[in-house]
């Protein structure tokens, strides 16, 4: 009998029999378009040290005393306008995402997906990999543009959980592609076929990137960058095929000055100043969510034939295009490469 014959005692850990895995991941979202939910998630999203970078001591009792008091009905509200038979739109699309990147990737790795705020949660589904096998496992977070709010906090969520074990799997994480070509590519030519399907031709096209604290880009996240980045790349791509882009900053969070423009300020300047065909498109956002769904195309539409536009378009995310999974399994084979060779 060889070494490797040899059983094993019976309290041995378990073999790794060198699989590879992919963990997708996202944001995260509440379990149901309820107050209770709702609330539950934003406890844990809004006391991430990443995401509020406010001493606990003087957070917290603003986030408990006051955040979490007012603002879950008024968030429930918004995710009931936007929720699906399948659950929450990130959650699903996210899902999809992992379910098309397993058909494309082919048997050789196990793709799974993760929330980082919420279920299923990073440490869970890590672990499901592991015990499937996996003692490889690349982290890939679709946040195109890093922040330390998204991307960093993803893989510190991995890193607790590794730092609980002994025998630990192998991590890689996907770096930031902002501007990758097949990303930009992948959102040219996604935009492109929305626009040619609108029943009318946009004066402008506002490109809107969720915000940050303007604190974060004098503090050196490349966030802001990364954005600026991605718009300037992707006119370049779409030149030409509508008069104007402008860049705007969404989602405004709490007192502090936020990157600007706002988007609904700028829906305003646009109105004011007689535009009337305006569309709009999210792409730094990988799936679409409350934040396009409500904010952009139920708010955004609301405000903006208000104040005198007449048409308004708010165009989908990548989520499970054509042109969105041949991007995801172009960065996600690159990826891979060395550990397994597509
Ligand atoms: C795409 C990148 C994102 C960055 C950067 C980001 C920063 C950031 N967000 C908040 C506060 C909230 N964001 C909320 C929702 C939300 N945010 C993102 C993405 C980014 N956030 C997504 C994809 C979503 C949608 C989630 C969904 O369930 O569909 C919310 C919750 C919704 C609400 O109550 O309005 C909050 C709050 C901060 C403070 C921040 C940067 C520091
Ligand atoms: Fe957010
Ligand atoms: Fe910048």
């Amino acid at each position: 009998m060889t070494w490797q014959e040899q059983a094993l005692p019976a309290d041995h850990p378990p073999v790794k029999s060198g699989r590879i895995g992919v963990l997708v991941v996202n944001l995260g979202t509440p379990e149901a378009p309820e107050k209770g939910p709702v609330k539950r998630y934003l406890a844990e999203f809004l006391s991430d040290r990443r995401v509020v970078e406010i001493p606990a001591i003087a957070w917290q009792p603003i986030l408990r005393g006051i955040i979490l008091n007012t603002r879950p009905k008024k968030s429930a509200h918004a995710y009931k306008q936007v929720w699906t038979e399948e659950g929450s739109p990130l959650a699903v699309i996210t899902r999809r995402q992992a379910e098309a990147m397993q058909a494309r990737l082919g048997d050789g790795v196990l793709v799974d997906w993760a929330m980082r705020y919420g279920a299923p949660s990073i440490p869970d589904q890590i672990q499901k990999l592991m015990d499937a096998g996996c003692d490889r496992i690349l982290l890939a977070a679709l946040y195109p543009q890093y922040s330390g709010a998204t991307t960093a906090t993803v893989v510190d969520k991995a890193a607790d959980k590794l730092k609980e074990m002994r025998w630990q799997t192998s991590l890689r994480t996907l770096p930031p592609y902002h501007d990758d070509p097949a990303y930009i590519d992948a959102l040219a030519q996604d935009l492109t076929r929305q626009l040619d399907a609108l029943d009318f031709e946009p004066e402008v096209l506002l490109l809107s990137f969720h915000g940050m604290p303007q604190r974060t880009l004098e503090l050196g996240d490349p966030y802001h960058c990364h954005c600026q980045k991605t718009a300037r790349l992707l006119q370049e791509k779409m030149a030409g095929r509508v008069p104007r882009f402008r860049v705007t900053f969404q989602s405004r969070f709490g007192p502090a000055k936020w990157l600007e423009p706002a988007t609904d300020t700028v829906i305003s300047e646009e109105a004011a100043k007689g535009t009337k065909r305006l569309a709009i498109a999210a792409p730094g956002f990988s799936a679409d969510c409350l934040e396009t769904l409500e904010e952009l195309a139920i708010q955004g539409r609301e405000q903006f034939e208000e104040e005198g536009g007449e048409k308004f378009a708010a165009l989908s995310c990548l989520n499970t295009s054509d042109a969105g999974l041949h991007m995801l399994e172009t960065i996600l084979k690159r990826e891979l490469s060395g550990w397994i060779n597509f």
